[in-house]
């Protein structure tokens, strides 16, 4: 099938090298800051029949526009960026008005997903055990735009909805300056060199810690999840997660 992609960074350009590995072609490439070494597309002078389906992974300031120019041309759209769900609702009733496809993850890799749901059993089963305090920190390479990130987000709504107590998530360093964060979700934020993402979620009582980690080696599993999602949407009209790829 023909992948538009939108976005040509780290994610874009690891997105295009397994699309073509799984036999598909590229419509058009398009990144704001054009690389002058690689053949780039004006999205206004691609048909509409050139494209079967869009990748999205640019900036937070950017995917709204994007998403709600693919979705206006009839494209179905597989959003990866983060740091935008402020306007998550009204993209998704655009998406059902245009009787268009959107998919959105925070996180496209298998065992983000898989550790997704080990993180809601294991907050089932401290839902009775008050005395253990849940935080969770993330740690992502130096050019990350967005902070906590969204995967990290995802967690901790995975946390709120099995811990009554925990109705909100904050920012370490908000927390802080918070008079009372004992109903939030504190996540910290870590910037290091080239971490393509690690999360961890823990429960800390006086006596022990309970700790479960994910640790991406690199982006090859982002990527393939979001070409799977694009090969997944075509022929489909809604709005989409990974639980209706993979099955709840
Ligand atoms: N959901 C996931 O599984 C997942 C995985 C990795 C990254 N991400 C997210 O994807 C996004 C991109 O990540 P990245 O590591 O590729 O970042 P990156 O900075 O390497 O690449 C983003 C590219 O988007 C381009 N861009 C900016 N504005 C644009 C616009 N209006 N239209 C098209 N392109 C534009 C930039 O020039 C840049 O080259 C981030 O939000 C990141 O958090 C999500
Ligand atoms: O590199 C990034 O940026 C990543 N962003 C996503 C997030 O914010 O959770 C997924 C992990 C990598």
């Amino acid at each position: 099938m023909n992948i538009l992609l939108l976005g040509y960074g780290k994610m874009g350009k690891t997105i295009e090298q397994i699309a073509l590995d799984r036999g598909h072609q590229i419509a058009g490439r398009i990144d704001r800051m054009a690389d002058p070494g690689v053949n780039h597309t004006d999205l206004d002078q691609l048909s509409t029949e050139s494209v079967d389906a869009v990748i999205e992974f640019s900036s937070p300031e950017s995917a709204v526009e994007n998403i709600t120019y693919c979705l206006e041309r009839g494209w179905p759209v597989v959003c990866g960026t983060t740091g935008w769900l402020s306007e998550r609702a009204s993209v998704e009733e655009l998406c059902r008005e245009k009787k268009g496809a959107f998919f959105y993850a925070s996180n496209y890799s298998i065992g983000v997903n898989l550790f997704f749901r080990l993180n809601k059993t294991l907050a089932q089963f401290m839902r009775n055990y008050p005395s253990y305090h849940v935080s969770m920190t993330e740690i992502h390479h130096t050019e990350k735009k967005d902070a906590p990130s969204g995967t990290a987000i995802t967690l901790a709504e995975g946390v709120m909805e099995h811990l009554p107590n925990k109705r909100r998530w904050v920012g370490k360093e908000t927390a802080g300056s918070l008079v009372d964060s004992t109903d939030a979700v504190e996540i910290e934020s870590l910037r290091e060199g080239t971490v393509p993402g690690t999360h961890t979620v823990r429960y800390e009582s006086d006596i022990d810690r309970i700790e479960i980690s994910h640790v991406a080696h690199s982006r090859q599993g982002f990527a393939l999840g979001a070409v799977v999602a694009a090969e997944w949407i075509v022929g489909r009209q809604g709005v989409f997660g990974m639980d209706d790829l993979l099955g709840e």
